[in-house]
């Protein structure tokens, strides 16, 4: 028999069924609400005029394409490092945080899950949110964690079952090791009031629970960076160690040139030089060393102050287009004559939106209106445009009657 006979056909990625079924609909108006990047008003992808400033810049550097070292270029990092923890950050000053390039976010979480089952003191088990990003479970097992859920999402409300996460994440053994999304739940769009963080940071102190931080959207979600980046600062100031993964995949564009950091806030500067040392041994034998050219693109942007200060517009441009898209459907929800309470299109944030629509209803929206997303009602509001939201509130309109 063949060497590989007993290789099975795997099951599709939920979200390429999707564009797949979008392609082949030759309805001239359709939807792709189910991709996860960023589109402008024109549906088209965005590559930022500060990203595309920082590429004419390195291009006259005439840098060559040696290797970086295994974390990456140092200018990236130490850039990223004070994007998230804040320049004024106590651990960055005391030289306590580890940090290392990383495979985008997706890179970072796995060398976090890679790390934590190498090092983590107590039980190997990572709880991750209900539900969280569909590529979370994966990442996790595939690292050699066990994976739990705990309770995040309501679908009564369309809102955060608050109680059954401190319910959950109470009855967890102590010091356990907790998955949180910093900012822009995916794919709920919800997210816990800076309140509700102060309530979760007190019960991770009472615990002993670990906090790893996904933050894949800074700046993304309100257009702050310094507000997105709350809950990582808040546990900081309260005293925790975590762990957290940064993407620059949608707030800087650079989704196909994979830029991302993975860091530890360590207890004091020699604990960090022993995480950095375990870190690189970890990860030479994963990729060896990441891609520079996004990281060069990134630190450009990072580290001169009016492109930073013009990306921070950009990025702030937009969360600005989603928010205002989220007002227009519920707007034209409502003017439909909709019985339904559609407030939680504009309580949530982010690239999100979870509609509370039922597989049935999407599979409707599919079939009838070609308007394509995921089974689960999560709508990509970035797929939402002033020339589609009439006609998108029409359908939503039609399959909720
Ligand atoms: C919460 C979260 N973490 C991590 C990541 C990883 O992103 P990347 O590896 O591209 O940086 C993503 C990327 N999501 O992709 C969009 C989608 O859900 O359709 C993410 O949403």
């Amino acid at each position: 028999a063949s060497t590989w006979a007993n290789v099975k056909e795997g099951p599709p990625d939920a979200i390429l069924g999707i564009t797949e079924a979008f392609k082949k609909d030759s309805f001239k108006e359709k939807i792709n609400l189910g991709v996860g990047a960023y589109r402008d008003d024109k549906g088209k992808p965005y590559v930022l005029p500060s990203v595309r400033t920082a590429e004419q810049k390195l291009l006259q550097d005439n840098l060559d394409h040696e290797y970086a070292g295994i974390t990456g270029v140092p200018a990236f990092t130490k850039h990223a490092a004070v994007l998230a923890y804040g320049p004024d950050s106590k651990p960055l000053k005391e030289d306590r945080i580890a940090i290392t390039q990383s495979i985008s976010g997706t890179g970072a979480l796995r060398i976090g899950g890679a790390f934590f089952e190498r090092f983590y003191p107590h039980a190997k088990t990572i709880y991750i949110p209900t539900p969280s990003w569909a590529n979370h479970k994966a990442v996790f097992l595939d690292s050699g964690l066990e994976v739990k859920q705990y309770k995040y999402y309501n679908k009564d409300t369309i809102g955060l079952d608050f109680d059954g996460l401190i319910a959950d994440l109470k009855a967890a053994p102590e010091n356990s090791l907790v998955l949180l999304h910093a900012c822009a739940h995916n794919p709920t769009g919800i997210d816990p009031t800076q309140e509700q963080w102060q309530q979760i940071s007190q019960l991770f102190k009472e615990k002993g629970h670990y906090p790893f931080f996904d933050m894949a959207y800074q700046g993304f979600a309100s257009g702050d960076t310094d507000k997105d980046a709350y809950p990582v600062r808040l546990f900081i100031e309260q005293g925790h160690g975590l762990a957290l993964a940064q993407s620059f995949a949608k707030n800087m564009g650079l989704y196909g040139e994979r830029v991302g950091a993975f860091s530890v806030v360590a207890d004091s500067a020699e604990e960090k030089k022993r995480i950095d040392s375990q870190v690189k041994i970890l990860v030479r034998p994963l990729y060896s060393n990441p891609p520079v050219n996004g990281a060069r693109i990134a630190s450009e942007i990072l580290g001169n102050a009016e492109l930073n200060k013009q990306w921070l517009g950009e990025v702030k441009g937009m969360a600005d287009r989603i928010i205002e898209m989220r007002a227009l459907l519920k707007q034209n929800l409502k003017d439909l004559g909709s019985k339904h309470n559609w407030d939680h299109i504009t309580n949530q944030i982010g690239m999100f939106a979870y509609t509370g629509l039922t597989a049935e209803q999407m599979d409707k929206l599919a079939k009838e209106h070609s308007v394509y997303a995921t089974k689960d009602g999560r709508i990509s509001v970035s797929g939402i445009t002033t020339g589609n939201v009439k006609r998108l509130a029409e359908a939503i309109h039609k399959v909720t009657s």
